[in-house]
């Protein structure tokens, strides 16, 4: 049964939550009194569609289906998380979960998206207070993985592991913080470097640009994958934390910085950093930008996913969560007829598969069907741990036709059929669709080799089953169109 979340407030982080449920396949019914707020969601939608599914090597589940309602109790009906994105006023958010909580299930997860307020706040002279909880996220909501899950001093319990399961469940790191305190943890420490920030600009001593450019090229890129104290370990070299603790401990009592004042927040200062910020990125609009943020944001986290560290090792989990119960996760064995060709391949195009010509670019198409044929070598049983015993394959040869246009976000399918298959040799036919539509084929041979001595040998007695099992049931199908071409005048 699809699963339905509400979102109350479809502003900037309120139209993220939408969009990370619903490309999650819940339906999600949204609250917002803006009678703009529709197009905004689209236009936050349109974004998400292109960058999200992407982040996985696996498709995600059928988009969920998004729908605008008059009133909070409307909004509410059925469901089974309801996320508060109001404006960070207190009274506000007061009056929201008022409404909410006459008109939800009480089984429900309320959670806020607010980035300072306790949840002892928000909870005072609630009904049910233990049903709200800080589910604080990031912007963008739909790419990053982060949430600060803030139940309340001391509160624990079923709604929280729901909350935390169902976090998990669409892509996300709920980070469960059992103290309470203002601002969570992360917009803390974001606030921490903001003044800082401030008192450069305007002590004169950097612009907007040279302080963003003091973190993109350095210390930025490096939290992004190993955060504060484990690249503070690497920085204290062999001797580690305590060498370094001992080197820079002194400097915060000097200080180097400035961080217990705060600079008067007048109009002057918000005039020279917002003209300094015109300057720096004035040429480009917000929607812009934002397509920027999730070309970067993509392309360092699937890097990430490869090393399997980080917030790639978390999509890593999350993709393998996407794959089970489904044939792309099944043995021969649990293929019942062998006479159709195999889906091995559905998954979206990543914004990184795209070049200048604003299409997936060609080595892509190679990197999709080489997925494709290793997906096809672990269903017949060549597997990691296959391998690791010292049989694999080795392609020999690859031809590859590029008959229609493909574009970032767009889900693809490949279907895989054996055109034989006996002994070392393996020959394979991979066809590449978008819905109905023909994009690619791919006709690979390959020779199963023995990865000690590197030569050609026999695969095992159960993988040559498998794979003449699928090559028998293949054989009756017709011969597909392109099988054999080459590149060149006709012979
Ligand atoms: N913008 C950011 O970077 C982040 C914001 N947050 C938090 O998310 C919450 C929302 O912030 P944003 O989305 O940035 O603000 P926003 O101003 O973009 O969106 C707020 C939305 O709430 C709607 N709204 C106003 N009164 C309402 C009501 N009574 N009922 C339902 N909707 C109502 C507005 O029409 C607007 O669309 C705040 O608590 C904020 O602290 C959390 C993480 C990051
Ligand atoms: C600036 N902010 C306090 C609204 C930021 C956040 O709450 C989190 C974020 O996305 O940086």
């Amino acid at each position: 049964m699809t699963k339905i979340a509400a979102v109350i407030g479809g502003g900037v982080i309120g139209g993220g939550w939408a969009a990370r449920f619903a490309l999650n396949g819940w339906n999600v019914q949204v609250f917002d009194p803006d009678p703009q707020a529709e197009r905004k969601i689209g236009e936050v939608m349109a974004n998400a569609r292109r960058s999200m599914p992407g982040l996985t090597d696996v498709a995600l589940p059928d988009e969920g289906k998004i729908s605008f309602h008059d009133s909070i109790s409307d909004a509410v009906q059925d469901t089974s998380w309801i996320q508060e994105s109001v404006p960070e006023r207190l009274e506000i958010k007061h009056t929201t979960f008022g409404a909410i909580q006459q008109a939800c299930d009480p089984d429900a997860v309320i959670g806020s998206s607010t980035s300072g307020f306790k949840p002892s706040e928000l909870q005072d002279g609630m009904a049910r207070p233990d049903q709200i909880m800080v589910a604080h996220p990031f912007n963008p909501v739909y790419l990053l993985p982060l949430v600060e899950l803030v139940p309340g001093n001391g509160i624990d319990g079923p709604l929280v592991d729901k909350a935390k399961e169902t976090l998990t469940s669409i892509g996300m790191y709920p980070l469960h913080l059992k103290k309470e305190i203002d601002a969570h943890v992360a917009d803390r420490f974001l606030e921490a470097v903001w003044r800082e920030a401030l008192w450069l600009v305007k002590d004169g001593v950097a612009t907007t640009e040279e302080i963003d450019n003091a973190i993109r090229y350095g210390f930025g890129i490096r939290w992004a994958q190993m955060g504060l104290f484990e690249t503070y370990r690497v920085a204290g070299g062999e001797a580690g934390m305590k060498h370094f603790m001992a080197q820079f401990g002194p400097a915060l009592k000097w200080p180097w910085t400035k961080l217990m004042d705060v600079p008067e927040f007048n109009d002057d200062l918000v005039d020279l950093i917002a003209g300094q910020s015109d300057e720096q990125s004035g040429a480009y609009g917000i929607r812009d930008l934002e397509r920027i943020r999730d070309n970067n944001l993509v392309s360092m986290m699937r890097a990430l996913k490869q090393q399997d560290w980080g917030a790639g090792r978390l999509m890593k989990q999350h993709e393998a969560t996407l794959r089970v119960g489904t044939v792309l996760d099944a043995r021969a064995d649990d293929i019942a007829d062998a006479s159709q060709p195999v889906l091995t391949v559905r998954r979206a195009v990543p914004l990184d598969w795209t070049d200048y010509n604003g299409h997936m670019t060609e080595a892509k198409y190679l990197q999709a069907f080489a997925d494709a044929t290793d997906r096809f070598m672990e269903l017949i049983g060549c597997d990691a741990d296959y391998i690791a015993s010292g049989g694999s394959y080795f392609t020999a040869e690859t031809h590859i036709r590029h008959v229609d246009e493909v574009h970032a976000g767009a889900l693809i399918e490949i279907r895989t059929r054996v055109l034989m298959g006996a002994g070392k040799k393996m020959h394979l036919w991979h066809e590449m669709y978008e819905g109905d539509r023909l994009l690619a084929t791919g006709e690979h041979f390959l020779l199963h080799v023995s990865l000690q001595t590197r030569k050609p040998s026999n695969p095992s007695p159960e993988i040559e089953a498998a794979l003449v099992r699928f090559a028998q049931g293949h054989a009756s199908l017709p011969m597909p169109e392109g099988v054999g071409r080459f590149v060149g005048a006709p012979r």
